[in-house]
């Protein structure tokens, strides 16, 4: 692609594989960036609207916005402290999704069962800036010093065999539901940080012009978050229980209260968190609430 056609675009960096590629997709579309990307290219034009899309490895999106290549990525949190670059990027915000943890891990049936006891050994890592200051610290509250010290040695992926395989005493790397770590028979002993996808821009944006088109795009992104998040809780009562009602589902501001057509009975509608709408229906259940509805998002601006 001629770098003409990039001219005056907001550039926007998105993982091109790996855990966050999908999730960011359904965000694109939910937030109608509408683009086509040609077979291996690495930069697609926005049809409606003057951006450009720019596909890059989750770890080299921090450096990229924050050096002010692009003005906008998405990454994962732990992504960005490895990076060491958090004063560069300015977090817009949380994205719900690439929700995991970073944790010391170690083999299940060996003698380590705290990180005190992998002080001085040997740690294999994706993550050596991360867990390199981790274990410094560890180091330090035990006096181990020079040679004595924890290694750590950086490996590309597949962190979990590296205690089968002989190279490390314990690991430090990425755990979501703990399944890749059960089955390498290894046991969480610690965990360093919790961590989620994130939009974020740089802190010193070149392009000033693209402020106006930065806030419509995080608007547009933080509703489809949000629709992720709530569903909408209907139900009828008496207007009596109201009171209790509109504490177990109080909604974002107020639930909407119209009148129904029987006499003192109102149907209530509120927002209520995803997570959480199972115990919101038993709770209503327990008031006398009726015919609860529960209604999916599909993009809101709250
Ligand atoms: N198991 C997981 N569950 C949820 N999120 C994860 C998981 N593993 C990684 N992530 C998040 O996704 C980010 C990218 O991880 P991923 O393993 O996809 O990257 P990658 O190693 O760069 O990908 P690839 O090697 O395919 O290029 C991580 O930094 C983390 O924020
Ligand atoms: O706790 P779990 O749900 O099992 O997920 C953890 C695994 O996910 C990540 O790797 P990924 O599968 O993305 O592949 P990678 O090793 O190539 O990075 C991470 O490095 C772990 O290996």
């Amino acid at each position: 692609m001629n770098a003409d056609a990039l001219n005056g675009r907001l550039l926007f960096a998105i993982p091109k594989k790996g855990r966050l590629h999908e999730k960011c997709m359904e965000l694109l579309a939910g937030a109608d960036i509408q683009f086509r990307r040609h077979n291996r290219l690495d930069v697609a034009l926005a049809m409606n609207h003057p951006l450009a899309l720019v596909f890059l490895p989750a770890s080299d999106i921090p450096s990229f916005v924050g050096n002010g290549n692009v003005d906008l990525g998405i990454t994962g949190h732990d992504v960005i402290l490895e990076a060491a670059i958090e004063d560069r990027v300015a977090e817009v915000q949380r994205l719900g999704f690439g929700r995991c943890k970073l944790q010391v891990q170690a083999p299940e049936a060996g003698p380590i069962k705290s990180v005190n006891d992998l002080a001085g050994k040997r740690v294999v890592t994706s993550f050596e800036v991360l867990a390199g200051a981790y274990f410094d610290k560890i180091d330090a509250s035990m006096g181990l010093v020079g040679e004595s010290k924890t290694r750590i040695q950086y490996v590309g992926g597949s962190v979990e065999a590296a205690c089968s395989l002989g190279l490390a005493d314990g690991i430090v790397d990425l755990v979501e539901s703990g399944d890749t770590m059960r089955a390498a028979g290894l046991h969480a002993i610690e965990t360093i940080l919790e961590t989620e996808a994130v939009l974020i821009r740089s802190s010193t944006p070149k392009h000033a012009e693209h402020t106006a088109l930065i806030s419509l795009i995080s608007s547009r992104i933080a509703g489809v978050v949000a629709a992720g998040k709530y569903v909408v809780c209907e139900y009828n009562i008496n207007r009596d229980r109201l009171p209790e009602a509109r504490q177990i589902a109080p909604g974002r501001k107020a639930p909407t209260v119209s009148p129904l057509e029987e006499p003192n009975w109102v149907a209530v509608k509120s927002m209520v968190i995803k997570k959480e709408v199972a115990r919101v229906m038993d709770e209503l259940v327990r008031i006398g609430a009726e015919d609860i509805l529960i209604f999916n998002l599909d993009n809101c601006r709250v």
